[in-house]
């Protein structure tokens, strides 16, 4: 089998999603596409070559030979001249179109790169962080593939990190023109431009030969301990934590020198794509150990917390000796805090030791090689003792936390209900966490079954090695089991222990009766890393450098939102809304008996294909070597919807439009619109797998729900670029939106970012609501595991009246408590403040007072294996008694590939796929006019919008007698 090297393929991968990606859906858009195909891979042969003569005069031969090669942005006479050619920077087309991005080629299969290149560091500028604009000079430092970076040296010197990344597993992409370097880590996405070209070049170079090293190091294991991540770089102490915890790109990296070395077959297969899920499911395990530790030192701290209230009654003279001695013990003191909050401190040498002793390693260690503990935020960042432990070496200040410092500070004591609701924020994220290992074990034991079945079947020569992997994988499934069994009972002796009457079980049925309240983790005291971050940020000293470069240097890849490329996993994302789709539970997601009999359908016919979404690193494995133009996606990645029925899908929270219509009072009436606008971002927690098809053009899809009072309608009006266009209604309002998305693709991550507003008219006030959309980013592209965050600021105006709100969803970091979180606030006759999670639900006023303003309908029983649909998703497509007939011939419902896929019939979805494309082809050929049907493009204010001409359910009335729309199935 002709193998390449993974490496390498991080760059084919861009391609290919910028390929796949770009709307051209490669042959689907004719010569152009084509033409643009061939350009970039004429472009992408001369980039290799460049970039191959670039190697071989890599850094390590040249000038920077000192023991640290020094660069200055400022100082130019101090810059170590490169001998190495610049990048191109040609005019042409290139894979990030239209602009001359380059991006950095990885190991090649058999390479070797064992020559360490020279620690070398200097002076680059940095994107701020989002939402702040402008750029940072920030002093860097490479070492051992190993990129760090301060504020200043002696920052560095003092291991006040602001942060660090492993340059052998991102992305690096070069733009000569612009100096800019942008480095893909995953979880963060660093912008970085130099100061000259030189600078630039040099960074480059350099970069360039620390990640070589970095894979190597990576492949062939050297010897030598691997450079710690995240880690002060003068922290002596080394904890071994780390490698204890594997990271999934590593993982991932196994995958193809093991099939290289092995015949193929579907158990190798198996090997290959278990390889992600597992290691994740791995690492989530020691994260959710971790999270275990942590909540038994919050239940410490609400312990202690309680003494303290205890004393604050008694005096201290006439407390029990126990307490006296028990504050001795944990070295308690109250300090004041520049927060509002006091602050407990716990010094390190005086807890037990025996108790301590995983919170303390959890303090220290640094995460895995690949960034892996840190890849996704976890729960474990949801605590003030949480982020304590990630401050070491991320936040300013934080040496004292360091692992030989002394005290270990614990948590900046908050009120006593917010401990509590800390402790259940974790605790529901560790249940979260730890279903989704149960749910990716399943997941796999299933799909090993079936490889072993068929390699037995082949009565193979392999028994021997069928057996031995057998057997390896049944006790890897004990040790994983027998681990989460003792997780889940560790748990529940928490929760015994905890007389924290509302935490309860934190089981799904709990979840449901919780109240509202408590699922919200309000204002946790604990300031977050990325609020800590920008507040650090802002207030820096060289503001004055900020500005130096241009605003506008996303330096992104535009795309069309017509993305039909990469794989899933099936593992099942985290998220955790709570609630009430399941089975049986009423309110939103109840079973609602129609006339006739009929109810709607509580589970989708079948689960997804357990074929399902090979990884994109798989998908380039079995066609190495092959035109990558020539690859086609496999329908796998989707989900039995589109993007269509996802509009609609916005709706499932109508009834807070209902509430909002009935409401008296404009801050109420907003703060009801507010929360409906947040709750269209609910489904995504658990969407992250799979991608919605793209609509075809004509393609309509309605949706009538007398049940909820309103009638949908969406059309897709254009296909270059894709836009959907959707009109609803109910006596009470009118609510219309189009999407248009444009995706950005940084490497591991990707952006959509719709454009155009969303549009709700009240009937009754005669009140107009309309907001902007925020970005919705999918991470960890090809590890085992992504997960989906959206973040941007939201405004919602009410046209002509003097009232607005203003939403910010926060951006998710490994190490902040504000996952999913919205904060905003309603100004109008008064202020009302607003925040939640929008996967979690929206309050309004401030705690303890806060009202609940809407929360999520729990997910339905077995989630995961249905696409992670809701109740509501899974009623979208279905297809009820008698609808045929009334439908018109484009309406989704009757799309077959689509309907395939749902019924689990992946062979048949895809090949139906594949025609309807190439049909849709050959139409735009020969009719590349194309008129919509049922909505009217209209200039407002300079905008171009889609407007519903409000025929539709007339001639639905009449049997669509006169529908011109073209057959498109
Ligand atoms: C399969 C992998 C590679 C990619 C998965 C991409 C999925 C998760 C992406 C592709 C397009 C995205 C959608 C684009 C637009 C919107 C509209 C917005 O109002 C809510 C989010 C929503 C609905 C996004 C949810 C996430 C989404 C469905």
């Amino acid at each position: 089998m002709k193998t390449k090297h993974p490496f390498a393929l991080i760059g084919d991968i861009r391609w290919l999603l910028v390929d796949a990606c770009s709307g051209k859906d490669m042959s689907q858009s004719g010569k152009h596409a084509n033409d643009t195909l061939h350009e970039n891979k004429r472009e992408r042969r001369r980039g290799a070559a460049g970039r191959a003569a670039a190697l071989r005069r890599a850094p390590s031969d040249s000038d920077c030979s000192g023991e640290t090669a020094s660069l200055s942005a400022d100082s130019g006479d101090r810059i170590v001249k490169p001998q190495v050619a610049p990048p191109r920077s040609g005019k042409s087309r290139s894979r990030r179109r239209g602009s001359e991005w380059e991006v950095l080629e990885g190991l090649k299969d058999g390479q070797r790169f064992e020559k360490r290149p020279d620690v070398f560091n200097g002076y680059l500028h940095k994107k701020r962080k989002w939402p702040l604009k402008g750029w940072h000079k920030r002093f860097f430092v490479v070492d051992g593939g190993i990129l760090v970076y301060a504020r200043s040296p002696a920052d560095v010197a003092r291991g006040r990190l602001h942060g660090s990344v492993d340059v052998g597993l991102s992305v690096i992409s070069a733009k000569a023109r612009r100096r800019r370097i942008d480095i893909d880590a995953d979880e963060f996405i660093y912008h970085l431009r130099a100061k000259t070209p030189d600078v630039f070049r040099t960074w480059l170079s350099v970069l360039k030969a620390h990640r070589l090293y970095r894979q190597h190091l990576l492949t062939f294991g050297a010897r030598e301990s691997a450079p710690k991540i995240n880690a002060p770089l003068d922290d002596p102490a080394a904890t071994d934590t780390s490698s204890r915890l594997v990271s999934p790109t590593t993982a991932t990296i196994r995958g193809p020198q093991f099939v290289s070395g092995t015949p193929g077959g579907r158990l190798a297969s198996w090997i290959i794509e278990s390889g992600g899920p597992l290691e994740n499911a791995s690492r989530e395990l020691g994260q959710a150990q971790l999270s275990v530790q942590q909540l038994q030192r919050l239940l410490d701290a609400l312990e202690m917390q309680q003494q303290v209230h205890h004393d604050t009654d008694v005096s201290l003279d006439g407390a029990s000796p126990n307490v006296k001695k028990d504050r001795r013990k944990f070295g308690l003191r109250k300090k004041k805090s520049n927060s509002k909050c006091a602050s407990i401190e716990l010094t390190a040498s005086h807890i037990d030791p025996s108790n301590s002793h995983m919170a303390l390693s959890a303090l220290t260690a640094p995460p895995s090689p690949g960034g892996g503990a840190s890849s996704i935020p976890n729960s474990a960042a949801s605590l003030p003792i949480a982020c304590a432990a990630a401050r070491p070496q991320s936040l300013p200040g934080a040496e004292a936390f360091g692992p030989t410092a002394g005290p270990a500070s614990i948590s900046s004591l908050t009120p006593d209900h917010q401990l509590r609701e800390d402790f259940t924020v974790l605790a529901k994220d560790l249940v979260a966490s730890l279903k989704t290992i149960v749910a990716t074990m399943v997941c796999e034991r299933s799909r090993l079954r079936a490889a072993m079945e068929a390699a037995d079947s082949n009565g193979s020569a392999g028994g021997s090695v069928v057996s031995a992997l057998r057997t390896n994988l049944t006790s890897a499934l004990q040790q994983n089991s027998g681990a989460v069994a003792e997780l889940r009972s560790r748990l529940s002796r928490i929760h015994l222990a905890s007389d924290i009457a509302e935490i309860g079980s934190v089981g799904p049925a709990d979840a449901v009766n919780r109240p509202f309240q408590q699922s919200l983790s309000y204002s946790s005291s604990c300031v977050s890393a990325s609020e800590f971050f920008d507040a650090e940020e802002h207030e820096d000293d060289d503001l004055k450098h900020e500005e130096i470069i241009a605003a506008d240097e996303s330096g992104v890849i535009e795309l069309d939102g017509d993305s039909s490329s990469e794989a899933g996993s099936l593992s099942s994302e985290e998220g955790s809304a709570s609630s009430d789709n399941s089975e049986g539970a009423t309110g939103t997601g109840e079973v609602r008996a129609r006339a006739g009999g009929w109810s709607r359908r509580t589970r989708l016919p079948a689960p997804r294909p357990a074929a399902a979404a090979p990884t994109v690193w798989n998908l380039l494995y079995k066609n190495i070597g092959k035109d990558l133009s020539q690859i086609s996606m496999p329908v796998t990645i989707n989900e039995p919807l589109n993007m269509l029925q996802r509009l609609c899908e916005e709706l499932e929270y109508s009834e807070l439009l209902d509430a909002a219509a009935e409401c008296g009072s404009p801050v109420e009436r907003m703060s009801l619109v507010a929360a409906f606008a947040v709750s269209a971002y609910a489904a995504s927690a658990h969407r992250a797998a799979s991608k919605p098809f793209n609509p075809l053009l004509a393609e309509t899809y309605e949706c009538i729900r007398d049940d909820r009072g309103f009638r949908f309608i969406a059309e897709q009006v254009s296909h270059h670029p894709p836009i959907s266009a959707c009109h609803a209604e109910s006596s009470r309002w009118c609510f219309w939106q189009e999407a248009r998305i444009k995706t950005k693709f940084w490497g591991k991550s990707m952006e959509f970012q719709p454009t155009g507003r969303v549009h709700v008219r009240l009937k009754t006030t005669g009140d107009h609501y309309t907001w902007n959309k925020v970005t919705t980013c999918v991470h960890n592209l090809f590890g085992g595991q992504r997960w989906v965050d959206q973040y941007g600021d939201m405004h919602i105006a009410c046209v002509g009246a003097d009232i607005t709100c203003k939403l910010n969803f926060v951006k998710a970091s490994s190490w902040s408590s504000s996952r999913h979180e919205v904060r905003g606030s309603v100004s109008g006759a008064h202020n009302v403040r607003l925040g939640g999670r929008w996967s979690e639900g929206l309050h309004a006023g401030d705690p303890p007072a806060a009202r609940p303003l809407w929360r999520p309908g729990a997910m339905p029983p077995d989630h995961e294996l249905y696409y992670g649909f809701t109740r509501f998703a899974m009623e979208l497509n279905e297809l009820e008694p008698g609808m045929r007939e009334l439908l018109p011939h484009t309406d989704t419902r009757l799309r077959p590939d689509q309907r395939a896929l749902e019924e689990g019939d992946v062979e048949a979805a895809e090949q139906l796929k594949h025609e309807l494309e190439q049909a849709q082809r050959e139409r735009r050929r020969a009719r590349p006019d194309h008129a919509p049907a049922w909505f009217r493009k209209t200039a407002s204010g300079g905008e171009e919008t889609w407007q519903f001409a409000g025929e539709y359910w007339a001639a639905r009335d009449s049997g669509f007698p006169n529908l011109s729309a073209p057959r498109i199935w």
